[in-house]
């Protein structure tokens, strides 16, 4: 594949976006696609259509179709850990498999046990407050889609702690009556060490245990841990990877912000987007299309960064939920075979929401001396009412791609932009949860496409193992008990310790 890359990217060299889209007009439309109420622009990718046509060629030598049938009939896609990876499940039934019939059904069950708790919880008018406590995929899903859509009206207000330092619980409890407040600590495993101690913050200072929840794939342990009763306690599974669970009792915060019927409406519009992906054409396939632009970028380009900028202030949490998403995802080297992968996975995700990353770091992106592939993301339709601002939004937007892509000669070379600087815009509609549904649903879907394409796992993060192991390890040595081995950790342990 990295052959066959290069060689297109040579045959294409470092040509202009501009010389490209001129000189296939028509590229503007046909490199488009419509899923619902989302639109998608590739035309100012680097590529040309015989370099796309070496792509789908790609596409098809990988089978991703029959990748994406494996992933929704619950075959184990996960295969370090023998495990489905059945998000699509969670949303919808598109498919007889009996594993994700299985799944959607237990799914199905779960959903209706949290309807009853978010009616008894909105019921209950004492309540005015809730605490989520989770991290990683058991906080950042729930905190970018409250934060998207949540109303001033909001039934509950929500709040999410995830960090270990204890200044964010302080922060977050500091405003709030224990009394009017319900938590909810969140952990596929329930043993992660951060939200274990915040738990514990938050049940003492709750006091009352009958207004503490808990969502888990391990039931025993957060009885045990916690004593929270298996009434107050929401399943998940092993075959819903943790940055994949959003759409799972997960997702119960979201619910109390917004209200169940718009959580059912996130699910349905990534059901939508699944089916999209699992039954359009490989050239008619707005996930595939992503993902290969993205395997472009990185293989072709050696790109090795990939930035997002939502174009509106209510996505402002997307870059950190996708660098969960795609980075620990794709962060791996090694094949199913256990041999090297030999190309270049992922890529640096990061961004900002425009239009303030305009006047921080876009100056490197229009005249530095790396490229920097971008995803932008723009909502048409505002729902604030202060319409000489959204034009100016969408105009900054508009702009900002056109500028990158387009450069500007100057015969004084400071003030010359070279252009050339790709880019992919995602247009919603409006922010709906539906809409939201179907870009999220797209995000986790060219994850895992591009995973295939690679021959890893999208669905482990055994990476992350090693760092949590010695931080346990060297807790005794913080409390002076004990020594550290690392000649480094050991003076550095000295330094903290020593009053000053
Ligand atoms: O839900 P939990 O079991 O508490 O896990 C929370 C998070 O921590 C882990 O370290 C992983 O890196 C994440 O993938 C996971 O989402």
């Amino acid at each position: 594949m990295q052959k066959r890359l290069a060689e297109q990217a040579a045959r294409l060299g470092q040509g202009s976006l501009w010389e490209l889209v001129t000189g296939d007009p028509a590229r503007a439309t046909d490199f488009a696609l419509r899923v619902g109420p989302l639109y998608a622009n590739f035309a100012r990718q680097h590529v040309d259509r015989e370099a796309l046509a070496v792509l789908f060629d790609i596409a098809r030598e990988a089978d991703l179709p029959a990748a994406m049938r494996r992933l929704v009939d619950g075959e184990p896609v996960n295969f370090t850990e023998n495990r489905a990876a059945l998000h699509t499940a969670l949303r919808g039934d598109l498919s007889p498999a009996r594993a994700a019939r299985d799944a959607h059904r237990q799914a199905g069950e779960a959903l209706a046990r949290m309807e009853a708790l978010v009616a008894r919880l909105h019921a209950d008018s004492r309540i005015t407050d809730v605490v989520s406590v989770g991290i990683g995929g058991s906080d950042l899903g729930p905190r970018l889609v409250v934060d998207a859509l949540s109303r001033p009206d909001a039934p509950v207000c929500v709040h999410f702690v995830s960090n270990v330092d204890a200044s964010a619980i302080e922060r977050t409890l500091v405003g709030l009556d224990p009394a009017r407040t319900a938590g909810i600590v969140i952990s596929k495993s329930f043993g992660t060490q951060e939200t274990l101690l915040n738990g514990a913050i938050l049940r003492d200072w709750l006091g009352d245990g009958t207004r503490l929840f808990a969502v888990s794939a391990n039931v025993e342990r957060a009885g045990r841990e916690f004593g929270i009763a298996p009434e107050r306690m929401l399943p998940m599974w092993d075959w819903v990877g943790g940055r994949y669970s959003l759409w799972s009792a997960v997702g119960f915060p979201i619910a109390l912000a917004l209200g169940m019927p718009a959580f059912r409406e996130l699910l349905a519009g990534a059901a939508a987007f699944d089916r999209h992906a699992v039954e359009s054409p490989l050239e008619d396939n707005l996930a595939v299309w992503h993902a290969l632009t993205a395997v472009w970028n990185r293989n072709a380009l050696g790109a090795a960064a990939q930035a997002v900028f939502p174009y509106d202030e209510r996505l402002r949490l997307l870059p950190a939920y996708l660098q969960q998403l795609v980075m620990e995802s794709l962060g791996k080297q090694a094949r199913h075979d256990g041999e090297d992968a030999g190309i270049d996975t992922v890529p640096v995700w990061w961004g900002g929401v425009g239009s303030d990353v305009q006047h921080s770091f876009f100056q490197a992106l229009h005249q530095g001396t790396q490229q920097v592939p971008a995803d932008f993301i723009g909502v048409s339709r505002s729902d604030h009412g202060h319409e000489g601002s959204h034009a100016a939004m969408l105009s900054n937007l508009l702009a900002q791609t056109e500028a990158l892509a387009n450069g500007q000669p100057s015969t004084d070379p400071h003030r010359r932009y070279p252009g050339g600087r790709p880019s992919t815009l995602l247009l919603l509609d409006a922010l709906t949860p539906s809409a939201l549904g179907h870009l999220l649903a797209l995000y986790e879907h060219s994850t895992y496409l591009q995973a295939v394409l690679w021959g890893i796992n999208a669905f482990d993060q055994f990476g992350v193992e090693l760092g949590k192991q010695m931080a346990t390890k060297l807790l005794p040595a913080l409390r002076g008990e004990a020594e550290a081995d690392d000649p480094v950790t050991r003076e550095l342990l000295s330094q903290i310790r020593a009053p000053r």
